[in-house]
């Protein structure tokens, strides 16, 4: 079970009736990589999850698996095998009957699928419950036996649905690690569909962000939280403040941001013409109590929120134009000089911390 193959998505759309839920997206996966699709709810990662294991058909576009065009291929003679949600199990069957449904429907002979799905419910360690129900096992259980009920068929690719969503937080961080070694020992392409940021940089080597039916920004989880491409991006993936604003001066060096009725705030030279609008991000870790360094690196600001978490205290501020501004300082910084809600305070952040966003779509 080591053949991975690249899922290549060249220009697919989706529409149903009056919504176009997916706009000509184009996307390589790399054969053998862990790719997670994120968004918020109705973002297309579904019907584009769908469309490449041929639950859904394409209303326009490619996909490749390998080099061999699918499109229009019925989903068992992709390649893909896919998991859903629900898991989708038969509750009257039995683990092995259930892990070797999709072979019996191939017409394998008995013996030979019921061998095979032993054997995957060894390798997902459920061997000793084959003759129970599903209803007999965990959720953590029942989700390693629909991985075992996927797998079966030797696929090229594994595409999960929210395979983690219906269990509970600690098994879900469990499963999380589970799911990620197996990807690793079976070496297969995984598409992962999530709305959760946490769950797709644990996992994945490419982050696909989506946002409205289209690919915001895809790239390595680093990058994609060092290097938002977009503002959409930079407030999904948290941790980020932006700051919106207009161009009112630029040289080949920098920029200046204006926001409307607030301050003015330093930017490296961007292609934004003078009088556009234009979006900085900065970490909210990169964020210090005290006065800037120089103009535009910094603002006074109202505290609105203060919160303890530990080693961090997070502070939420409001001023100079911007309603909510986080700065994540270290307990040690905090109780040095402990600030209330209500009360000024300086806030400032260094020049290479600031991020210059793109425009969405
Ligand atoms: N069968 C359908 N008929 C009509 N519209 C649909 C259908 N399936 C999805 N849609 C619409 O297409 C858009 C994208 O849906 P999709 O399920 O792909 O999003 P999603 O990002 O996976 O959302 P979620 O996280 O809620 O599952 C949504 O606006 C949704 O309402």
């Amino acid at each position: 079970m080591t053949k991975a193959a690249e899922i290549e998505i060249a220009s697919v759309s989706k529409v149903y009736g009056t919504t176009t839920a997916v706009h000509a997206i184009s996307l390589k996966i790399p054969a053998g990589s862990y790719c997670c699709l994120l968004g918020p709810s109705g973002c297309g990662k579904t019907s584009t999850l769908r469309m490449i294991a041929g639950h859904e058909s394409v209303s326009s576009g490619d996909i490749l698996l390998g080099n061999k065009d699918v499109t229009d291929l019925p989903p068992a003679a992709r390649g893909t095998a896919m998991m859903f949600q629900s898991y989708a199990l038969f509750p009257h069957l039995d683990l092995v009957d259930n892990v070797a449904f999709s072979l019996k429907m191939k017409g394998v002979d008995k013996e030979t699928r019921r061998a095979k799905a032993l054997d995957m419910l060894k390798l997902m360690q459920l061997e000793p419950y084959a003759n129970r129900r599903p209803a007999q096992l965990s959720g953590g259980q029942q989700q390693r036996v629909a991985l075992a009920r996927a797998l079966i068929t030797d696929p090229e690719a594994l595409l999960l649905d929210e395979p983690l969503s219906a269990l509970d937080p600690f098994l879900k961080i469990r499963m999380r690690a589970e799911l990620k070694k197996l990807q690793t020992a079976l070496g297969i392409t995984f598409v992962h569909v999530t709305h959760s940021q946490e769950e797709a940089m644990a996992l994945a080597d490419l982050i696909v962000v989506m946002n409205d039916g289209r690919i915001e920004q895809a790239a390595p989880p680093r990058t994609v939280f060092e290097r938002p491409a977009t503002a959409f991006v930079a407030r999904f993936m948290g941790d980020h403040n932006v700051i919106s604003g207009r161009v009112t001066a630029s040289t080949a060096s920098d920029t200046l941001l204006s926001v409307p009725s607030g301050g003015d705030f330093w930017a490296p030279a961007s292609d934004t013409p003078e009088g556009d609008l234009a979006d900085i991000a900065i970490r909210t870790d990169r964020v210090r109590m005290g006065a800037a360094a120089e103009a535009g690196l910094g603002f006074t600001g109202t505290i609105s929120n203060v919160e303890y978490r530990g080693s961090s205290v997070k502070l939420v501020a409001t001023g100079a134009g911007i309603e909510e501004f986080t700065a994540i300082l270290s307990d040690t910084m905090f109780f040095d000089r402990p600030v209330k809600v209500g009360e000024a305070i300086e806030l400032s952040w260094n020049r290479e911390d600031v991020i210059v966003l793109g425009r969405s779509h």
